[in-house]
C-alpha cells in the first residue's frame, strides 16, 4: 500500500532528527537564524505569554520563545516526531517554562482560545492540509492572538527563479548526502518546497481562515517569507 504524505514526511524526520541541526545551517547557508531574529523582532513577544509553536522539531524557534516570555511565561512545542522531540529536550532542560509534545499539527490537543502566540517555522509545507493545519492555529489562540509562518517560498524575480530551482534540485540533496547520507530524505524538501504556495497565495489562505492583518514578508530573494496574522 502506498505510504501517505503524513507517513512520509514522519519517516524523513525521525531519520535525520540527529544530523537536522547541522543540516539546517548548511542549506540555509545560516540564514534561518537571521530570519528567525527578525520574526521575533516584528512579534514583540511580552514576558508571561502562552505560546506554541507548531512543527517545533529541534526547539530552536520554541527556546526563543522561552527566552521572550521567561519564567513567568509558557511555551509549548508540538511535532509528531519523537527523534526530533529528543534533540529538543537536550536543549530545553534549563527552560521549565517549555514543554515539548508530541502531537500532530493537523489536530492541536488544546482547547480554543488556549494561546497568546502560535508559530510554525518550515513546518506547514510538510503537513497533509494546509489550511487544516492553519485552522488549527487559529482554532488554539485567542481572541487578538497572534500567528507568525515562517516557510520557504517561491522568488518573485525572474533573476532569482532558476537559481533557486536548481538549488532546491541538485545542490540541496547533495548538502544531504554529504551530511546525513539521506539524500532520498533531502530530495523530500526539495519536492516540498517546489509544490508550496507563493507569498500572496498563502496570504490569501491566511485571510481565508480567518486571520486579519496578514501581512507577509520575503526572506533572500524570496527563498523564504514570514507570514502574520491575527485572530478576530
Ligand atoms: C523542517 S522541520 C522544522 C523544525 C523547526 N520548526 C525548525 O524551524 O527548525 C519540520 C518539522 O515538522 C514536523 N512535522 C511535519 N508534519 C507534522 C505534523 N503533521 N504534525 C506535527 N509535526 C509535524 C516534522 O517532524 C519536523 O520536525
Amino acid at each position: 500500500m502506498q505510504k501517505t504524505k503524513e507517513q512520509r514526511v514522519h519517516e524523513v524526520f525521525e531519520k535525520i532528527s540527529d544530523n537536522y541541526d547541522q543540516m539546517n545551517s548548511v542549506i540555509s547557508f545560516q540564514q534561518h537564524n537571521k530570519w528567525r531574529n527578525d520574526t521575533m523582532h516584528k512579534m514583540q513577544v511580552p514576558k508571561g505569554a502562552a505560546c506554541i509553536d507548531v512543527c517545533c522539531g529541534t526547539a530552536d524557534w520554541t527556546i526563543a520563545l522561552g527566552e521572550a516570555v521567561g519564567p513567568t511565561g509558557t511555551v509549548v512545542g508540538l511535532d509528531f516526531s519523537q527523534n526530533m522531540l529528543n534533540v529538543g529536550h537536550g536543549k530545553t532542560a534549563h527552560m521549565p517554562q517549555i514543554e515539548l509534545v508530541q502531537g500532530n499539527a493537523m489536530a492541536l490537543p488544546y482547547p480554543d482560545n488556549s494561546f497568546d502566540f502560535a508559530t510554525i517555522g518550515f513546518g506547514l509545507r510538510n503537513v497533509p492540509d494546509y489550511e487544516q493545519a492553519l485552522a488549527e492555529m487559529y482554532r488554539v489562540l485567542k481572541p487578538g492572538g497572534m500567528i507568525a509562518c515562517l516557510e520557504t517560498s517561491q522568488p518573485e524575480s525572474l533573476l532569482f527563479k532558476p537559481f533557486f530551482r536548481l538549488y532546491f534540485r541538485f545542490i540541496m540533496p547533495v548538502f544531504g548526502k554529504m551530511f546525513a547520507k539521506s539524500y532520498k530524505e533531502y530530495s523530500w524538501l526539495q519536492e516540498s518546497a517546489k509544490t508550496f504556495p507563493g507569498m500572496r497565495e498563502l496570504a490569501a489562505l491566511f485571510s481565508k481562515v480567518g486571520f486579519t492583518k496578514v501581512k507577509f514578508k520575503p526572506y533572500s530573494g524570496g527563498a523564504a517569507a514570514l507570514h502574520m496574522g491575527l485572530k478576530k
